[in-house]
């Protein structure tokens, strides 16, 4: 009412100050009821993960992890390899887990970091389950117990966790050494057939398909150190070309989608960014909860979990902890039929990333039963890219982008 009523005269200098000063007002209005209008009706929700235990424990469906990278040098291999870890590390049955790592950065030491963290990961899935720590991203997990003093969590632990600690140190100096020398040794590229593909890369941006299967789930030889099987791993790196576009994230997602269906073809799909890993390993039972509720499941496309950061300073000037966001808005959005998809840390359904198109009342039928693809790991691997080969064609034909 005030900058109506005291309009500068047409012809005043400041009068256009005043109009500006007045339409962004006009917007911070706008903008504070739309933001208060997401904030009164919060929706908080809990799980009840024992009832989907004994209604579906032998019909869960299986899950494929998408953890993406895209440079060797921002996204250290190490810190890659713990999100990695901590994945598989959830807690559900190994055989319907698999994870993948797209390497967008289509680097050698990020596959050696992946080779050894599936060698470690025979002992660290043990450790986890054994002891029943949290979180399971080995980096997180020691920084907890061991950069808080007055943190005496680790003294019932003590044995099993200095030998694991220990493991992990060897560990870490072996993928550091790698990563200063600069290229992988010949020892270790004489021990895994994988390292040949780069006699074939020109470079990062220039170079063909690389889907390496780290462990083949269905191998009766793919168990941890106490005998139970470990989850399925694989390494892709899918073509890239200068002349075409890559679509970043997204363009990694649709190989991923195309890849997974010629593995595993889990019906439900997590993203993770590299640098996010898990922290809860429930996650996917949690998810599970919402996506096969009898009544409502099908209305659910997506379970979005929220983002938390370890690395915010104490004071946050610029509230990159996104803490109004994920605390106070996300359940506000709830209210209003879900929140937004923002990327990482999303479990959807692969139907509805291949596009299928909601139908009032129609029921997935979770019961269909779990299957394994046949064909050994060379051949799968072969058929992969493929299937890569066909994402990267659409997307260069096309200008298919599903995912943002
Ligand atoms: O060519 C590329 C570029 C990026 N990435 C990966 O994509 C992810 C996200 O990229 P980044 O540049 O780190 O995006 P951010 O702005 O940090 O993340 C925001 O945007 C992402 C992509 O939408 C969401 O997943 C996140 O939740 C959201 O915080 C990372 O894991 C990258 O490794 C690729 O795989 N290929
Ligand atoms: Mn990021």
């Amino acid at each position: 009412m005030h900058r109506l009523v005291y309009m500068p005269e047409s012809g005043n200098s400041v009068r256009l100050a005043w109009v500006l000063l007045f339409v962004a007002e006009i917007w911070f209005s706008l903008y504070w009821v739309l933001t208060l209008s997401v904030r009164w009706n919060q929706i908080h929700r809990t799980t009840f993960k024992s009832s989907l235990s004994q209604r579906y424990e032998d019909k869960l469906p299986g899950v494929d992890v998408f953890v993406c990278t895209a440079d060797p040098t921002i996204e250290p291999p190490l810190m890659v390899i713990n999100t990695v870890l901590s994945v598989m590390a959830y807690d559900y049955p190994p055989e319907k887990l698999t994870v993948y790592l797209s390497d967008d950065g289509c680097s050698e030491h990020t596959l050696y970091a992946v080779l050894e963290a599936s060698r470690f990961s025979k002992h660290w899935l043990p450790f986890c389950k054994k002891l029943g720590i949290e979180p399971r991203s080995p980096a997180a997990y020691f920084s907890n117990i061991f950069d808080k003093p007055d943190n005496h969590d680790h003294l019932s632990k003590s044995k099993e966790l200095i030998s694991i600690k220990k493991l992990y140190d060897q560990m870490e100096h072996r993928i550091e050494t790698a990563t200063k020398l600069g290229r992988i040794s010949n020892e270790i590229r004489s021990q895994y057939k994988g390292f040949a593909e780069w006699d074939s890369v020109q470079s990062p941006s220039d170079h063909q398909t690389i889907v390496q299967i780290l462990i083949d789930g269905r191998d009766s030889e793919a168990v941890d150190c106490e005998g139970c099987p470990l989850p399925t791993l694989v390494y892709l790196s899918r073509e890239k070309r200068p002349k075409h576009h890559h679509n970043f994230k997204a363009g990694a997602m649709n190989s991923l989608i195309r890849v997974s269906s010629n593995i595993s073809n889990a019906p439900i799909v997590l993203n993770l960014d590299c640098d996010m890993y898990s922290n809860n390993s429930e996650s996917v039972r949690d998810a599970l909860c919402f996506l096969m509720d009898e009544e409502e499941g099908q209305e659910i496309a997506f379970v979005q979990y929220p983002q938390c950061f370890v690395n915010v300073p104490k004071d946050d000037i610029y509230g990159s902890s996104l803490f109004i966001g994920m605390e106070v808005e996300f359940p506000g959005m709830d209210g209003y039929g879900g929140p937004a998809y923002i990327g990482t840390g999303c479990f959807h359904r692969r139907e509805v990333l291949c596009g299928k198109k909601y139908v009032k009342g129609d029921k997935f039928k979770w019961n269909k039963g779990f299957e394994r693809k046949e064909g050994s790991a060379g051949k799968l691997e072969e058929t992969s890219k493929i299937f890569a080969q066909i994402a990267v064609m659409r997307m260069v034909l096309n200008g298919e982008m599903r995912w943002d």
